[in-house]
């Protein structure tokens, strides 16, 4: 049946599924392509999220899902911040207005939420490995007629994961089409050699070789990605070849907003907006401490310009991290070096070896990935490489794949390395100016997503003595330590109850070095201790304390207060760290049983 419409504004209303897109023909796929824009732009306006890479991507969403039968066709979008038409057209449209709020769906593709959504993603470059294996695993099961497609954005196939898919793929028969979504954009403009390559094969500069022919890819493009008889005509044909092939599209990032179209960056993941002139929503005026990444961004400046020895890096997110401060002001020490967390890593071991002092931004989620680097690279030959590690902690409605929980329980296990979680603004400033100073030892610091808590957080820095605690206030039967700005937390709730002479609370921004001192004085004096973080409660620093306890031999009750063992969804973060039970009134009722 034919799902044509005379009344061409509904044409969405009525897709429900890709049998539904299907069933349309062709000539209305373009009316679909404008309502489609239209209610992302609705929704995201109020709802918030990633906007420009999914506007960006609409034509195509609708060519990969006319021509291709998916769920059995296997259809895998890269990181997955484009994948909201995706989601709209495949069965989600009633519910896209729960997107990425708690309980809601996920801002990301996710193999449980949809038998559309054929690989979960979020971090980026892993759609060319997945896709590969499901191809593969095709061919073993005999399922030879299925296809496999991923898409996949210039930024994210600049990535070493991306290229090992590829250099793999090359020498297989596997049924696989790359789309190759080029927007010269990644959250900040695209960066690299690969990104000039792709700039000259638009223009026609290129050489004659194509780089994905040399990788015995079947190259087809560039072709304009917001041509939807073009992408489905090329699709349809690609359909037919077999073996390895590679579709290039050019599309516009936030194509079908003005404002989105012209300033990308702040479009990626705008925040509320008016959804006719796309103004961002405007905030209520009052002064607001600074977000952790700017007291980053703008202190790294002020040390560098008394430092000619201090570098900055970035995987891709100058932005996001603040690490643009430093690339505006001394463009020559600040590199983004793209999607490229392992290459960022060692690359700052290699400076540190050749005597820079090297303040490498990797959000806690991202630095997963170059674990290996971290140890082998850095750590084994004890090189004083300054990590600063964004986003620790639960970082709200990204969810599950971008939490930066798991840091400190990855980062504990790996000798040499201190770890520092300050407590506000300028207990950051202070570690840094003391890490630029000179350490023997690399150092990561984790500081969270949003604001602190300081206005006038400014001031001059100080040095502050490696591996101390702190006691925030004195009590008499019940010891708090907490590590980072959870701790601000637990002082709100020392102020909130009734008789706080018997609670006393002990800021531990060292979790490795641990304060041993302090800590044995803790264990010898109080019956009942309590630790609180915001990363994972296995092997985090609650563990470091029982650890302690039991190498001291002082046996006490010790309550850990930290994130379970358990991936926590996504959403807003104060209603994550109720469900992670290390919110205010959890530990208060934990604590109010002992008073
Ligand atoms: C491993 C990893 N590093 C960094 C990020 C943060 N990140 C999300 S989207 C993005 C840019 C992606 O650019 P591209 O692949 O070109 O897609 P576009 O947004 O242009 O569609 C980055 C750096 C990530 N998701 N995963
Ligand atoms: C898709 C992705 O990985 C990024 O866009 C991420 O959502 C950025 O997170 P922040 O908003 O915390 O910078
Ligand atoms: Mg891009």
């Amino acid at each position: 049946m034919c799902l044509y419409t005379n009344n061409l504004n509904s044409i969405l209303e009525h897709i429900n599924s890709p049998k539904d897109l299907k069933s349309l023909h062709q000539k209305d796929l373009g009316q679909l392509a404008i309502e489609l824009r239209e209610f992302i732009i609705d929704i995201v306006s109020v709802k918030e999220g990633h906007l420009g890479a999914s506007l960006g991507v609409v034509e195509l969403t609708i060519a990969l899902l006319y021509v291709f039968n998916t769920p059995v066709d296997k259809l895998i979008w890269d990181v997955g911040h484009q994948a909201y038409g995706h989601k709209i057209l495949t069965g989600r449209k009633d519910i896209f207005d729960t997107n990425r709020q708690f309980g809601g769906i996920s801002g990301f593709p996710k193999m449980k939420e949809s038998e559309f959504d054929a690989f979960g993603t979020g971090h980026s470059s892993t759609s060319i490995s997945a896709l590969l294996g499901m191809a593969l695993s095709a061919q073993l099961q005999g399922k030879i007629e299925r296809q496999h497609i991923a898409v996949i954005g210039d930024a994210s196939i600049a990535s070493g994961m991306a290229f090992e898919g590829l250099n793999h793929a090359g020498v297989t028969n596997a049924n696989i089409l790359i789309v190759l979504n080029d927007n010269a954009m990644g959250i900040d403009p695209s960066v690299g050699a690969l990104k000039k390559y792709l700039t000259n094969v638009k223009t026609g500069t290129a050489k004659e070789e194509n780089i994905f022919e040399c990788l015995n890819f079947h190259y087809t493009g560039p072709i304009d990605g917001h041509d939807l008889p073009l992408l489905v005509q090329q699709l349809k044909q690609l359909q037919k070849i077999e073996g390895p092939k590679l579709l290039h599209v050019i599309t516009t990032k936030g194509k079908g907003l003005q404002k989105a179209e012209e300033n990308q960056v702040t479009y990626h993941a705008p925040g509320k907006f008016d959804r006719q002139t796309g103004e961002l929503q405007k905030k209520n005026g009052a002064v607001e401490a600074p977000k952790f990444q700017d007291v980053f961004g703008k202190t790294i400046v002020e040390l560098a310009l008394k430092n000619e020895k201090i570098v900055g890096i970035t995987p891709a997110m100058p932005t996001g991290s603040s690490l643009k401060y430093m690339m505006e002001a001394i463009p020559e020490r600040a590199y983004d070096v793209g999607i490229a967390e392992q290459h960022a890593v060692t690359l700052a071991a290699g400076m540190a070896a050749d005597g820079l002092i090297v303040f490498c931004n990797i959000y806690s989620t991202f630095l997963q990935r170059a674990y290996d680097q971290v140890i082998h690279d850095v750590a084994l030959q004890n090189l004083p490489v300054i990590f600063c590690l964004d986003r620790a902690g639960l970082v709200g409605e990204d969810g599950p794949t971008h939490h930066g929980v798991f840091d400190i329980a990855y980062l504990r296990c790996i000798p040499n390395l201190t770890i520092f979680s300050p407590l506000n603004e300028m207990a950051l400033r202070n570690i840094m100016y003391t890490a630029q100073l000179g350490l023997d030892h690399p150092i990561a610091i984790r500081y969270p997503r949003g604001r602190g808590k300081t206005l006038n957080w400014q001031l001059p820095m100080k040095k502050i003595t490696i591996g101390k605690g702190e006691i925030l206030k004195k009590g008499t039967k019940i010891a708090i330590i907490s590590t980072g700005p959870i701790g601000n937390m637990i002082s709100d709730m020392l102020i909130d109850l009734d008789e706080p002479d018997e609670i006393a609370h002990y800021n531990f921004p060292f979790i490795k070095p641990l304060d041993s001192v302090l800590l044995k004085e803790i264990l010898q004096n109080f019956e009942h201790i309590i630790t609180i973080e915001d990363g994972s409660s296995i092997n985090g620093f609650g563990s470091a304390v029982l650890e302690f306890a039991n190498i001291v031999g002082i046996n006490k009750i010790i309550k850990i207060f930290g994130v379970p063992d358990n991936f926590i969804t996504h959403g807003n973060t104060q209603k994550l760290y109720k469900k992670a039970g290390i919110d205010k009134m959890s530990v208060k009722k934990y604590v109010q049983q002992f008073l």
